[in-house]
């Protein structure tokens, strides 16, 4: 049978990842539209040529691969730029995901993402999960992790949906305010209930 689609969300620095890496651990398939966007634009890919002719070759590593970093800060700093990418790349991973979930096995498989709502690719899943942390600690986390400094990761914050609008979305939240071992277990407790569902619904 082919599984149904648990969407999984959260804004930068939630746990998302960490999250995902248990459900992966338990059986569960995994899609990860962060890593979906690094596939479209691989040396070769027809959008990594769009992207490099619109900021320029500087936009590229020596050995040809995207200088993440450099997009990251030009793209943060402005909107109208990260829409155009944005109008670049969203078809592009929507159609990385479809074909990856389609190879999913397990009895029910998640997408990853933390545009969700945002991108509107909530519409190929049947339940949504949001992982939930107060502001203050998404920015230490994603600081701590990333190396960036407060204000890029306040931009980026400011880019996603509001805390509010993804938890109107939500069917199940998953407050990640504790550490990992309690992460993990609430992972478990989700997972068992995941198990009794039919088509992602009691
Ligand atoms: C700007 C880029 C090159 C920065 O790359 P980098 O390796 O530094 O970060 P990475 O891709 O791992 O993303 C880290 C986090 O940034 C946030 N983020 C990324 N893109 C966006 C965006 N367009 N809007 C809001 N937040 C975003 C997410 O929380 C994401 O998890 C990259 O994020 C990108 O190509 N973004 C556009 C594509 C996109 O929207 N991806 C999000 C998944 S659909
Ligand atoms: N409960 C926790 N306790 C301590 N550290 C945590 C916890 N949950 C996540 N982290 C750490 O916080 C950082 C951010 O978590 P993670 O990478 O899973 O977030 P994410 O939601 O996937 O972010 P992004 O949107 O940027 O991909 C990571 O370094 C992770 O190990």
């Amino acid at each position: 049978m082919k599984p149904w689609i648990l969407g999984l969300t959260g804004g930068i620095g939630s746990g998302k990842s960490a999250a995902a890496q248990h459900f992966g651990e338990l059986g569960i398939h995994t899609v990860d539209a962060d890593y979906a966007a690094r596939w479209v634009v691989e040396p070769g890919r027809p959008a990594l040529a769009k992207i490099a002719a619109h900021f320029g070759t500087t936009i590229l590593l020596p050995d040809g691969q995207l200088d993440r970093a450099a997009l990251r800060a030009q793209v943060f700093a402005n909107p109208e730029e990260r829409r155009w990418l944005e109008q670049l790349l969203h078809p592009l991973i929507r159609q990385e995901i479809i074909e990856h979930l389609g190879r999913a096995q397990s009895p029910y498989a998640i997408l990853v993402s933390p545009l969700l709502i945002e991108s509107g690719q909530y519409q190929l899943t049947q339940r949504v999960l949001v992982v939930d942390v107060p502001e203050d600690l998404q920015v230490q986390r994603a600081m701590a992790r990333d190396g960036s400094d407060e204000a890029q990761i306040r931009a980026i914050i400011a880019a996603q949906a509001s805390r509010e609008e993804r938890l109107r979305h939500a069917d199940d939240v998953l407050v990640n305010d504790r550490d990992l071992a309690w992460l993990q277990g609430e992972v478990e407790r989700l997972h068992h209930f995941y198990l009794t569902l039919r088509g992602g619904q009691p």
